[in-house]
C-alpha cells in the first residue's frame, strides 16, 4: 500500500474471548450501514477473512505450535487479509469492521505467550507499514475489557474451548494488560468498554459514542 491514508474508515473489536464481541458486532455493523447509507460496510474477522486466511485459522486455533510460528502465521494471514480485503475496501471509501486484528496478536502472543514486543513491533511494521513511511492501523479500536475471571464463567457456560480458551486464568490477565498497555499507548485510537456491564448498557454505549464519519 502506498499510504496509511486513504478515504475508508477501520473499525477493530478486541477483547478476550468471552468479553461480548460477538454479542454485539453483527448489530453494530448494522448500525453503521443505517448511520452511513452512502457507504458500504465490510465485516470480516482475525485470523481469516481470505480462503487462506481461514485456513491458517484452522491450524492455528486447533494444534499447539511453536510461539514464534504462531506469530508468523497469524501475521501472514493478516498480510493476505490486508491485500485482499482490507485495503481495496479502505481505498474504495467502505467502512471495515473486522473482529480482532494487530492489537490481538501483541495480546495474546505477546502478553499471553511471551513474545517478545520487540519482534511484534517488526512484524507489524513489516505487514502494516506503507510505502510513504506511515502505518496502517484502525482508525478506530473498541475494546471489550473485563477480568479474565468474568469472561471464563462467561464461556464456561456456552461452549468448547478452542486452543487458546483452554489457557488459565493468568494468561488471559496478561493478555488483558497488553491491550490496557496498547490502549494506553495509543489513547486517540482506542474506545474502552467496561463489558461487566450488561449488554443493553453496552449497546446503548455503542449507539452513542461519536464517530468521526463523515
Ligand atoms: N455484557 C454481558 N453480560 C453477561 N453476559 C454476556 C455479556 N455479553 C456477552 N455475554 C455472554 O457471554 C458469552 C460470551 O460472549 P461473546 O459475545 O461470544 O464473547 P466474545 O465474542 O468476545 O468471545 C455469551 O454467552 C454471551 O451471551
Ligand atoms: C487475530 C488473533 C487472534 N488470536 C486468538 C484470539 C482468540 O482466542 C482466537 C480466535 O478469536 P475469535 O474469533 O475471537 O474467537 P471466537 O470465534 O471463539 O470468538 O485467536 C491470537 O492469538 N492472535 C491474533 O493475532
Amino acid at each position: 500500500m502506498k499510504t496509511a491514508h486513504n478515504p475508508g474508515y477501520f473499525i477493530s473489536f478486541e477483547g478476550i474471548d468471552g468479553a461480548g464481541k460477538s454479542t454485539h458486532i453483527d448489530a453494530f455493523c448494522q448500525l453503521m450501514r443505517q448511520k452511513y447509507p452512502a457507504r458500504e460496510v465490510v465485516m470480516t474477522r482475525e485470523p481469516g477473512g481470505t480462503a487462506l486466511g481461514e485456513q491458517l485459522r484452522s491450524l492455528l486455533l486447533e494444534g499447539p505450535m511453536h510461539l514464534e510460528a504462531e506469530a508468523l502465521l497469524m501475521f501472514a494471514a493478516r498480510r493476505e487479509h490486508l491485500a485482499q480485503v482490507i485495503e481495496p475496501a479502505l481505498e474504495a471509501g467502505k467502512i471495515v469492521i473486522s473482529d480482532r486484528f494487530t492489537d490481538a496478536s501483541f495480546a495474546y502472543q505477546g502478553g499471553g505467550r511471551g513474545l517478545d514486543i520487540a519482534k511484534l513491533n517488526i512484524l507489524e511494521r513489516w505487514v502494516q507499514g506503507c510505502d510513504d513511511g506511515t502505518l496502517l492501523q484502525p482508525n478506530l479500536t473498541i475494546l471489550f475489557d473485563l477480568p479474565g475471571s468474568v469472561a471464563q464463567a462467561r464461556r464456561s457456560k456456552v461452549r468448547e474451548p478452542d486452543k487458546f480458551e483452554k489457557m488459565d486464568l493468568d494468561f488471559f490477565e496478561r493478555v488483558r494488560q497488553e491491550y490496557l498497555r496498547r490502549a494506553q499507548l495509543d489513547p486517540q485510537r482506542f474506545h474502552l468498554v467496561d463489558a461487566t456491564q450488561t449488554p443493553e448498557r453496552i449497546w446503548l454505549e455503542l449507539q452513542s459514542f461519536p464517530i468521526p464519519i463523515k
